[in-house]
């Protein structure tokens, strides 16, 4: 195993560039690797070193004498100082965390730019300054003596979290939760999704270079099963594990946590909602379902794959989108004004493409899409689908109630709020509804009766970072997001002292 200070190296008999882990503040290669896959035109970005057992082991044990190092010994003020200097170092190479974005997911360069990169920089920033304001409480006591009683809470950190995030936005999500754990000084070992390795990876040399101390931040790449994943979420050394993923996925770590009797914070799957009211701004509330549905193709937790329109504008509505859905120009990332890029892998798209099929089976109607665009270039091996819109399933079909995780969505009619709020309630999942209204008091009775972690109203995706995020049912396990984050990432001890 050898050791470095750069976050890759060079396979030379193969060509290619290889990807480490980074333990105790050292790059490490390992003897198995795997390919990172460009989606745009299948071509080999580079290879990955997979984690094995003892370098996860390693990585906790180096996590763990992190904390009582000089990491531990740090005021939050001093702690905060130092995620500003890890957000100035992602600034600092801003260019070279797009490319690596766009290089591993094939997603246009500007929400790169705009979206991904942009939110890991806030996300450091944002949780660097809240940490400075973690509250904590006192209370006078009455005793019977008179002399009284005194309690106050104190905040401390968890110890070494694990840290495992899925591939649509990879180093936005992977800083939701590194960033808020080490602002409440924690130690960290993390694992990015195998689909996307290339922006955690430069992560790794910006906390280094940032001053952040060996072990402080760990980086284990791999897959989950007998990989990792696994690995890290079955090490005793874990206090605790916050997942982003798949609802099946939180349910395997749930049991593999559970021995150890870890905190979980999860952050699942949706099958979210838009609801589209006849008084709504109709140019808005197509506009804006047209970027709750197709926006990252679609593979956004937060994206609308039910779309229920008030009858009377319905057919007008489903025109209007069937007419902006042919205008989406799919391209290569850096091409002008590309509104959508392919699925993140071959895989991923052999998904898709199977409820493209479920849904005709249904009885769907497909009023646009519903196949692979031909480019007659090199994105015929990339992961392309056409967006792609039904009508006519009822709700019990699978593609109204199955999580896809495409660009595509189901338009229904509905005829009052109290029936819409049925159906859209009537979901295992329940992680965010969009709605589209110009009568507020009905915004406010109805999102209300949702059963959703997260309602927007006459937007989508608008996020104040201050506030509670996540959702119920089947698409997670507490909230993370402003003092949520504090929080879940803080133990709180209560001193009680006898005056
Ligand atoms: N609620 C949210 O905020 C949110 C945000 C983004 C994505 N998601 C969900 O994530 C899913 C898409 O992401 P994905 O395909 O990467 O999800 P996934 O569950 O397949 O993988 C997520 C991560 O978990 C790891 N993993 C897989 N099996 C594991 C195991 N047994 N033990 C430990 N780790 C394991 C993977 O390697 C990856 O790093 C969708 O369902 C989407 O809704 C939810
Ligand atoms: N957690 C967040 C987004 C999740 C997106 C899901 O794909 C966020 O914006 O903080």
């Amino acid at each position: 195993m050898d050791q470095t200070s750069q976050a890759s190296t060079d396979n030379a008999a193969q060509g290619r560039t290889v990807l480490r882990n980074y333990v105790d503040g050292e790059f490490l290669s390992s003897d198995r690797t795997f390919l990172n896959i460009n989606p745009v035109d299948g071509s080999v970005i580079a290879e990955v070193s997979e984690a094995d057992q003892a370098t996860v082991d390693r990585a906790v044990q180096a996590a763990q004498r992190a904390l009582s190092g000089p990491w531990g010994k740090l005021s939050v003020q001093e702690r905060a100082a130092m995620l500003h200097k890890v957000a100035d170092g992602i600034e600092a190479r801003f260019e070279e965390f797009v490319a690596a974005e766009v290089a591993d997911t094939g997603r246009p360069v500007q929400q790169a730019r705009t979206l991904d990169i942009a939110r890991a920089v806030a996300n450091f920033r944002t949780f660097a300054d809240l940490a400075k304001t973690a509250n904590t409480d006192l209370y006078e006591m009455h005793t019977a003596d008179g002399a009284g009683a005194l309690n106050y809470t104190v905040r401390k950190p968890l110890g070494v979290v694990g840290v495992i995030s899925p591939w649509n936005l990879p180093l936005l999500l992977f800083t939701w939760k590194v960033a808020p754990a080490l602002a409440c000084g924690n130690t960290v070992v993390a694992k990015p999704s195998e689909e996307s390795p290339s922006s955690a990876t430069l992560l790794a040399e910006v906390m280094r270079d940032a001053g952040i101390p060996p072990g402080v931040f760990n980086l284990v790449h791999g897959f989950g099963k007998d990989s990792a994943g696994e690995f890290l979420t079955r090490h005793p050394g874990i206090a605790a594990l916050t997942f982003t993923g798949e609802s099946s996925t939180g349910s395997t770590i749930m049991k593999a946590v559970a021995d150890g009797v870890k905190e979980v914070s999860f952050e699942l799957g949706g099958k979210n909602a838009a609801v589209v009211f006849a008084d709504s701004d109709f140019d808005a509330a197509v506009a804006g379902v047209m970027r709750s549905s197709f926006t990252n193709a679609g593979q956004v937790c937060l994206c609308s794959e039910r779309v229920y329109v008030e009858r009377p504008i319905f057919d007008r509505f489903v025109a209007a989108m069937r007419e902006r859905v042919g205008q989406l120009k799919l391209g290569f990332p850096h091409e002008d004004g590309v509104d959508m890029g392919p699925l993140i892998s071959h895989g991923h798209r052999d998904k898709v493409l199977s409820y493209y099929r479920l849904a005709r089976e249904e009885g769907a109607t497909v009023v646009a899409g519903g196949g692979v665009p031909r480019f007659g270039d090199e994105r015929d091996q990339g992961a392309y689908v056409e967006p792609t819109i039904w009508t006519g399933l009822p709700d019990t079909a699978r593609c109204v109630r199955e999580e896809i995780f495409g660009p595509v969505c189901h338009i229904a009619p509905f005829d009052t709020e109290d029936e819409v709020v049925a159906r859209v309630n009537d979901s295992d999942y329940g992680l965010a509804c969009a709605l589209w209204t110009n009568n507020l008091t009905r915004a406010h009775r109805a999102a209300r009766r949702i059963h959703v972690g997260l309602v927007w109203v006459n937007t989508w995706y608008l996020r104040d970072l201050r506030t509670p995020f996540g959702g119920v049912k089947l698409s997670g396990l507490g909230r993370e997001g402003g003092r949520y984050s504090l929080d879940f990432y803080s133990d709180v001890s209560n001193i009680c002292i006898k005056l």
